[in-house]
């Protein structure tokens, strides 16, 4: 790779995200941008009734993205320092995608699109992908109270969304590459050759 690369972890709710891309960042020694939950006042509204909250919570999520990423051009990928992150802005995308409806949705597309079209995308994609018992499995092992509400119909459709996305986005942007780890293979928690695995494949792909 000639330059520094921006990597981003992806895939579903719980698919283990921001755990991959905190044992990277240390093993490689990375600095990692990791999106912050705890203080979003919408979420817990939102899985309450997405009706009603899901232009609120997708606006909420673009805008802290945007500045985000921001200062991730900023601080590491103009000065040329690699960095990961535990999510790619595409994300924005695959949810409103799936949240709103109608001129909302058509609406947030634009703003989408206007805000992130001339930002720098990530050159490698780490896609995590998990079925819905291990989704589910991890959401309540993590145990946010909010999470409760999550339909396993939704994280279903939001599993399509990620295999659909990530196809449209290995089509569109063909620079990027994209790994897929199968979660059903593949345990970088619970096995540390996995995770070797995975780390030595980031590396080489740096290079
Ligand atoms: N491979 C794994 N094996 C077992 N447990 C895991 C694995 N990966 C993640 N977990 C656990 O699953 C839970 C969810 O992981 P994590 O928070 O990293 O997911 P995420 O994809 O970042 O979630 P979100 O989409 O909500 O941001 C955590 O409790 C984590 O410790
Ligand atoms: N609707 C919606 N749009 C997003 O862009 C988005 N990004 C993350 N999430 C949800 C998943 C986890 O519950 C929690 C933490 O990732 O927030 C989102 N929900």
């Amino acid at each position: 790779m000639k330059h520094a690369p921006f990597i981003a972890v992806e895939g579903p709710i719980g698919a283990g995200k921001t755990t991959l891309a905190t044992m990277l960042a240390g093993e490689l020694q990375l600095p990692v941008i990791k999106e912050i939950v705890e203080e979003n006042p919408f979420l817990d509204k939102f899985y309450q009734n997405m009706d009603d909250w899901s232009f609120q919570l997708e606006m909420f999520f673009l805008c802290n993205r945007y500045k985000q990423l921001e200062d991730t051009v900023y601080q590491y990928i103009d000065k040329g320092k690699p960095v990961i992150s535990d999510y790619h802005i595409y994300k924005n995308l695959i949810f409103g995608e799936r949240t709103l409806k109608g001129t909302k949705r058509e609406k947030y597309r634009q703003i989408y699109h206007v805000l992130t079209d001339d930002l720098p995308k990530p050159d490698i994609i780490l896609y995590i992908r998990a079925d819905l018992d291990t989704l589910l499995e991890r959401i309540a092992k993590r145990g946010r109270p909010f999470e409760e509400e999550i339909a396993p119909a939704y994280l279903q459709q939001l599993i399509e969304d990620y295999d659909a996305a990530m196809a449209s986005l290995a089509l569109t942007g063909p620079s990027t590459v994209i790994v897929t780890i199968d979660g059903k293979q593949v345990d970088f928690v619970e096995n540390q050759e996995d995770f070797t695995a995975i780390a030595s494949q980031l590396k080489e792909l740096m290079k």
